[in-house]
């Protein structure tokens, strides 16, 4: 008994089994370990044994207090055990398989904490919202709190919810293929509360469809609602980033938490306490030496160019953003992942190769953050995935913005139209507007305005991730008002 009252709170994290939301999820998971918690951090089998090739086996032992646990996908093995699955597919697999192996796991964890005075039950789940399509269920099963974590922006998380008013609407299906084309999504609508007006372009893609009996947009009403059913909401964001719509959150939901850009305030609290710090996500191995590569190069002069861990291009566009960064003749770091080339291999022209050898370097992955927090770094080609928006705000680091999907467009919105801090390019990528652009924000005035811009939005986000910041005191409140609410208490 007297063991049993000193046992830990023990959090099960359960990230959407991709790049971006893993790596978020991670994060948030060390904080809660550096606060005393004991986490148990659930993967794929499919990622973890990813994991294991990319990192070794060292990086998933876990830590004291801080252990991994696989559940299966329920997706056919792939043939090539090393690429983004299909994030749709893995969507409604994860839907539909997950309940059972997670509830097995969260049984098989409570017997073990019934017989070992070290380990503790687990009382509180937190999953990406994406998972709570069977997390939910399962909170309610065992008898404990389900708290969402958005991976997106407030925006984006807004404009999800109202997904189904769109589809009521009849703003989604399209009619037919035709309305991509003829201006239709160029309407705009005023109703989103916290928007003033948006375009039906810049709301997430999510309600491009044309298929009335779509299969993932039935699973997306089902899914968004749900967002309102956790115990909290965790968004990675900061309160004065996103003000506008943080207060219509917070008039439609009591607990909504804002604890971004959370892998500046991870870096604050892992001042002292480096315990974890070699627990890692990347699915893909780092090239280190593109940090070797930046420190040769002379502040603010390298173009960094990244499409994140999904998007995929057409080899046509492959070629026209490769002669347009060669055309601008600017110094640049292009990671190229192997499965960046929609269908097929990677293959960049030779002449490019030859033309730039002496300005440019290539590699499939790097560890972003430290890439954006380099002095040489002067602009981010993106694709606009939040995670690397947020990154790249914090660090200071002007955007060109090529939006692939999902929220992405919307992230590019605000980039450009609220924030300032960035330019968009024609999604039919041509080497002459990349060039044009690309010098623009490197050398011109624009770019210079921009930079100041980032640079106090990175300012805003290093406050709010301080002592006394937003982000730092909602993360203790979090803890206090759910985590450790007495029904968390009760069960534990
Ligand atoms: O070479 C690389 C490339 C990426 N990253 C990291 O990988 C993450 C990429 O995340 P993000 O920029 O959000 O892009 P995606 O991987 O495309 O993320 C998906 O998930 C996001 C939400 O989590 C959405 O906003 C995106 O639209 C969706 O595509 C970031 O943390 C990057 O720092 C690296 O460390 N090294």
């Amino acid at each position: 008994m007297a063991k049993e009252a000193v046992k830990k709170p023990h959090v099960i994290c359960i990230p959407y089994p991709a790049q971006s939301h893993i790596s978020a999820m991670l994060k948030l998971a060390k904080l809660l370990h550096h606060k005393g918690f004991h986490i148990t951090f659930v993967h794929t089998e499919y990622n973890y044994n990813r994991l294991l090739k990319s990192r070794g086996p060292n990086s998933l032992n876990g830590s004291p207090g801080f252990d991994f646990e696989t559940i299966p996908d329920g997706l056919p093995p792939a043939e090539n055990g090393d690429v983004t699955q299909d994030i749709f597919q893995l969507c409604l697999s994860t839907a539909k398989n997950c309940y059972d192996p997670f509830c097995d796991l969260i049984r098989k964890l409570n017997i073990r904490a019934a017989t070992d005075d070290d380990f503790p039950p687990v009382s509180c789940i937190i999953s990406d919202t994406v998972m709570s399509i069977f997390t939910l269920e399962a909170a309610e099963e065992f008898g404990i709190p389900d708290v969402l974590f958005w991976t997106v922006s407030a925006f984006t998380v807004m404009c999800f919810l109202h997904f189904p008013h769109l589809r009521e609407q009849g703003f989604t299906p399209l009619k037919d293929e035709s309305y991509f084309k003829n201006g239709y999504l160029d309407n705009t609508i005023d109703w989103i509360p916290g928007i003033n007006s948006i375009r039906l372009k810049d709301i997430p893609t999510i309600i491009w469809t044309t298929d009335p009996k779509d299969e993932f947009v039935e699973y997306l009403i089902e899914l968004m609602p749900r967002t309102h059913k956790g115990a909290a909401l965790i968004l990675n964001t900061f309160d004065i980033l996103e003000h506008d719509i943080l207060k219509q959150f917070s008039a439609m939901m009591d607990h909504v938490y804002t604890l971004g850009p959370i892998h500046l305030l991870l870096t604050e609290m892992q001042k002292d306490d480096h315990s974890t710090e070699f627990i890692q996500s990347n699915l893909w191995k780092e090239d280190d030496s593109c940090i070797e590569w930046l420190n040769s190069k002379k502040e603010g002069s390298v173009a960094y160019i990244n499409f994140g861990s999904i998007t995929v291009m057409t080899e046509n566009q492959l070629v026209e953003f490769a002669w347009g960064i060669a055309n601008s003749m600017q110094n640049f770091l292009w990671i190229i992942r192997p499965d960046l080339v929609k269908g097929g291999p990677v293959v960049l022209p030779p002449e490019f190769i030859i033309a730039t050898k002496d300005r440019g370097m290539l590699a499939t992955w790097c560890n972003q953050e430290l890439v954006l927090n380099h002095p040489s770094v002067g602009v981010f080609l993106t694709h606009c995935g939040w995670n690397s928006v947020l990154e790249s705000l914090s660090f200071g680091v002007p955007m060109i913005c090529w939006p692939f999907f999902a929220d992405q467009q919307t992230n590019c919105l605000c980039i450009c139209t609220y924030w300032d801090v960035g330019v968009e390019i024609d999604s039919n990528v041509n080497r002459k507007e990349v060039e044009k652009v690309v010098i623009e924000l490197m050398e011109g005035d624009k770019g210079k305005k921009m930079k100041n811009k980032a640079l106090e939005w990175k300012n805003k986000a290093e406050e709010a991730i301080k002592p006394g910041g937003s982000s730092y005191v909602n993360l203790d409140k979090m803890i206090e008002e759910v985590l450790l609410s007495p029904k968390t208490k009760s069960f534990a």
